[in-house]
């Protein structure tokens, strides 16, 4: 069986990250973005996290984890505390509740992992090995960081931009979905992923031609 990889929406959703430590960390990292309305729950916090507690922008709950804190409902739970057997319990619990949870430790049991992310604005390229090597995922990120054009974040920006102006000048559907085929390959062919000048103008000379 396949993994199902998905974007999660959590802005103003409750988080619940267990674990206070380098690798809740990590995962904060990733999370805070989101808007989501995290919980941490760890006796101890690496410094970076109690940061974020200070300036109010996670709620603490300076204790060890116990299964009532599992009780209000939760989008996502990440078991990440210190104690590799106590992640696997946690997640075998929350899958009993229906929580999608993610263990630091033994991903078979997790209900979701979480990927390596190269980001260029709202263009998100995730890896993962679906459990098998974080290792991998890492160097195959790194690569892709490497390769990946700056400019992806801005095309993506003129591309929606222009998405209802496409849709009133080209009604017919199979025809607009080869308009957009033929701009994201001019996009190619001529390197738009570096260049900022003039893109608005490019894009609606592209349209004006009526040659796709
Ligand atoms: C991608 C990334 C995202 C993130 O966490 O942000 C991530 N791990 C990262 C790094 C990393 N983690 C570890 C190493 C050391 C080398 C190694 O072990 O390979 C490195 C590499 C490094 O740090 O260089 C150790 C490790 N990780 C897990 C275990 C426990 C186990 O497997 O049972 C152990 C062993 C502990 C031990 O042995 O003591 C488990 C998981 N780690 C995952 C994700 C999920 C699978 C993702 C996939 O399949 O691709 C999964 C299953 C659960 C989850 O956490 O979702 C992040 C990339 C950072 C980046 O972007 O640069
Ligand atoms: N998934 C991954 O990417 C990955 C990577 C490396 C390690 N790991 C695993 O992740 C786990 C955490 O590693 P770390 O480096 O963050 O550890 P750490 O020692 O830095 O932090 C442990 C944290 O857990 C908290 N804690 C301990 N017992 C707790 C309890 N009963 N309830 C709630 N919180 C508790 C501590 O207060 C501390 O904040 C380890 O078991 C390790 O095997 C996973």
């Amino acid at each position: 069986m396949a993994h199902y990889m998905a974007e999660l929406i959590l802005t103003g959703r409750p988080v619940l990250v267990i674990g206070g430590g380098q690798v809740a960390q990590r995962k904060l990292r990733g999370l805070m973005p989101s808007g989501a309305c995290i919980t941490v729950v760890a006796p101890h916090l690496s410094d970076e996290i109690a940061q974020l507690v200070t300036t109010g922008q996670l709620e603490h709950w300076a204790e060890p984890f116990t299964p009532t804190q599992l009780e209000p409902h939760w989008s996502l739970i990440f078991a990440a505390t210190g104690d590799g057997a106590l992640n696997r319990q946690i997640a075998l619990l929350c899958a009993e509740k229906g929580y999608f949870c993610n263990s630091a430790d033994g991903p078979e049991v997790s209900g979701f992992i979480v990927p390596a992310v190269v980001r260029r604005g709202d263009v998100t390229v995730a890896v993962s090995t679906g459990g098998l090597s974080p290792s991998l995922s890492r160097l195959l990120k790194e690569r892709i960081e490497a390769w990946l054009e700056p400019g992806w974040g801005e095309l993506a920006q003129l591309f929606g931009a222009m998405r209802q102006t496409v849709l009133a000048r080209i009604p017919h559907a199979a025809t607009r979905y080869r308009f957009w085929r033929h701009i994201a390959l001019a996009a190619q062919q001529e390197q738009r992923f570096n260049q900022q000048t003039d893109s608005r103008a490019w894009f609606e000379n592209k349209l004006d031609r009526h040659d796709y």
